[in-house]
């Protein structure tokens, strides 16, 4: 019998791969892959006559498969079905870290989660609290709600897009660029950082197509997200290199941290770095730089 540890809210989150519970095939060794999180998916990517053996097979893997250090997360299928309850009571039997509550639009939706996640807790004998939760928001009510849905909850770890169905409900395809879903991207960002939560963007569809793959995740990471769905092993690698710090901005934020506590100490609170302007924001983001480097095993230096 598998016994996890206990999950961390604040881990490192660059790929969480999402893959049919039901699958042997997949889900077997799907820690060997390196993903942060693997998502295992009693929702959509089941067919709505397999949810009961879905759920079996769920509970098996959870008892029975090291996954080791990948996190492990299931996304239950939505308040409007009526399968829910029994994923909660499945998640929490099998000792999973956490819950991903598919199409997620609304405070209460967080709360009754939390409330059959606790419910369960009890039930089967798990340290109350320790299942933690995110919401995927796939709906235009799900992203004008996003701030009350990441403060509903202390279980609540971050929250992500999702494309899929929020193109759809938009009536738009996905666009080079992303423009189609620039500002639910931006606003789910905001509600994210306001809340102190992760964000996450959505999966890419189209596995064949890197180019229009990488495009995306540069562009998540130039808009501040901390990591992103991913539906094929071949997408995990570079969305792991694009999340890093590159050494050039590893080597200017020691550069920064060094020189700010040296400048400090005379008495100066702002001055150039490279011909850059700098002062308290960029000494503690140049901090946040470094830790994640660290985290993503980039650094090992003394900062
Ligand atoms: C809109 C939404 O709801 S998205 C979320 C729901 N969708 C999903 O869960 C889909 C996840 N992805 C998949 O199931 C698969 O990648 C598919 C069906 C899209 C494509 O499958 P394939 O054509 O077999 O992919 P591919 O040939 O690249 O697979 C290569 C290897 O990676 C494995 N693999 C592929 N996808 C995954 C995955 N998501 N998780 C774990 N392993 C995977 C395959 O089993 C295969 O392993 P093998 O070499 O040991 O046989
Ligand atoms: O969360 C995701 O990226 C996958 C999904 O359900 C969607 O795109 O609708
Ligand atoms: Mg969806």
């Amino acid at each position: 019998m598998i016994t996890r540890p206990k999950p961390q809210k604040n881990r490192l989150r660059r790929t969480m791969m999402f893959m049919n519970a039901q699958k042997p095939g997949l889900i077997k060794d799907a820690y060997i892959y390196g993903s942060d999180s693997i998502i295992l998916d009693l929702e959509d990517a089941v067919a709505e006559n397999q949810k009961d053996a879905a759920r079996f097979s769920l509970y098996h893997t959870l008892k029975t498969i090291d996954y080791g250090d990948t996190e492990v997360i299931v996304r239950i299928n939505g308040l409007d079905t009526p399968h829910w309850q029994e994923d909660i009571r499945c998640v929490v039997a099998g000792g999973a870290d956490g819950i991903r509550i598919a199409k997620c639009e609304s405070a209460k939706d967080v709360k009754t989660v939390e409330e059959h996640a606790l419910a369960a807790e009890r039930e089967f004998g798990v340290e109350e609290g320790r299942t933690l939760i995110m919401a995927a928001l796939e709906s235009p009510k799900g992203i004008m709600n996003a701030y009350e849905i990441v403060t509903a909850s202390p279980r609540m770890f971050g929250c992500a897009i999702s494309g899929g169905d929020f193109r759809k409900s938009m009536h738009v395809q996905i666009v080079k660029g992303g423009i189609e879903m620039l500002a639910a991207r931006g606003q789910m960002l905001l509600a994210a950082r306001a809340a102190g939560v992760q964000c996450f963007d959505t999966m890419y569809p189209n596995i064949d197509d890197m180019e229009g793959f990488k495009a995306e995740v540069s562009q998540n990471r130039e808009m501040g997200f901390d990591g992103k769905s991913v539906v094929n092993p071949k997408q995990i690698q570079f969305v792991h290199e694009t999340f890093a710090p590159t050494k050039k901005e590893i080597a200017y934020a020691e550069k920064l941290i060094r020189s700010f506590n040296e400048q400090v100490d005379a008495g100066v609170g702002v001055y150039t770095v490279d011909g850059k302007m700098v002062d308290i924001p960029f000494f503690e983001d140049a901090k946040r730089i470094l830790a994640l480097a660290r985290a993503c095993g980039v650094y090992d230096g003394d900062l």
